[in-house]
């Protein structure tokens, strides 16, 4: 029986040491795979995303994006904690160069286009530029300000157009009443809405919104989704990419669901088609029911 045992070690090991010899023969037999080409940026997209991937550490935060927005669409990024949303967003707004694939924002290549002049046609809401904002600017100044892309007025001028464009976007998120008043001084629900004004100054080409509802009370989610459904419902308004964890938080007039889990694409294209219950499942990796009622999404576990 010891033999049998040694005999079949012994043909195991033989066995390994073929296969590996044929894989070293296969390997130096076939080249290396050519790296992927892209096709040419649509000029009808304003996002454009081919082979999109991001590594940082070794790990993939986006896996091989493809992804299209066209200038009537208006999307929502879901997906889990840690999904890659926040860094997607990053891309799609210049703020971060991939590490492999090709970018093309309105038409410009990333890598060909000085970022500084295509960031102003993006619009742009996030948790870390929130961060940024002085406590003690006033709210007037902090929506006014991105006129020149700065935080902090300083010395620069405005003129009554630029005071007349940011009192409306105030007006339009129903916090004009607080122009005079410092930004460390309000709520949360009132900074949220301040800073969507703000990444609507320079009258952006495509708007992004990184959890505007994040830390909102029932009432003002309620309220931003009902304003953010008129924005998305307008047709002069610009593209729209609105991130969050909560189908809750999808307002009426979204066209179109991108859903992202580890990085990668579980399902993304027109609404009804991308965002269903078996999609929303796998993204979150658990059994989800999916709920729709005037326009309106709810979701919960099985
Ligand atoms: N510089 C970095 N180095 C290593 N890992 C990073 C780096 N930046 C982000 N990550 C990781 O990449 C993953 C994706 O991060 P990202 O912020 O894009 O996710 P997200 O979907 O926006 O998450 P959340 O919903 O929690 O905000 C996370 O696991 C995060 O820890």
């Amino acid at each position: 029986m010891a033999g049998a045992g040694a005999s079949a070690k012994a043909g195991a090991v033989a066995e390994t040491g073929a296969e590996a010899k044929a894989g070293a023969a296969a390997k130096a037999a076939t080249p290396a795979p050519a790296p992927r080409t892209y096709p040419e940026p649509d000029e009808d997209a304003v996002i454009d995303l081919a082979g999109v991937t991001v590594t940082r550490s070794g790990n993939d935060l986006l896996q091989e994006v493809d992804w299209q927005v066209r200038e009537d669409e208006r999307w929502v990024v879901l997906g889990p904690n840690g999904a890659g949303k926040t860094t997607l967003l990053s891309v799609a707004a210049a703020r971060l160069h991939p590490t492999r694939g090709r970018v093309a924002i309105l038409g410009e290549q990333l890598g060909k286009v000085d970022v500084f002049e295509l960031r102003p046609r993006i619009g742009l809401s996030s948790a870390s530029l929130a961060e940024r904002i002085p406590a003690d600017e006033t709210v007037s100044d902090v929506v006014l300000t991105a006129a020149y892309a700065v935080l902090g007025r300083f010395t620069e001028e405005y003129d009554a157009v630029d005071a007349s464009r940011g009192r409306t976007l105030l007006a339009q998120f129903g916090v004009d009443h607080l122009a005079a008043r410092l930004y460390g001084t309000l709520s949360e629900g009132e900074r949220k809405r301040v800073q969507i004004a703000r990444a609507l100054m320079t009258d952006p080409e495509v708007l992004m919104l990184d959890e505007p509802a994040a830390g909102l009370d029932l009432g003002g989610r309620e309220d931003l989704v009902r304003r953010l459904s008129t924005l998305a419902s307008d047709p002069a308004a610009p593209a729209l990419v609105l991130v969050t964890h909560h189908v809750e938080e999808i307002p009426p007039g979204i066209t179109h669901a991108l859903l992202l889990r580890e990085g990668a694409v579980v399902a993304a294209g027109p609404l009804a088609e991308a965002l269903t219950a078996e999609t929303l499942s796998k993204t979150f990796g658990l059994d989800l029911r999916l709920d729709q009622q005037d326009g309106r999404y709810s979701a919960r576990a099985c």
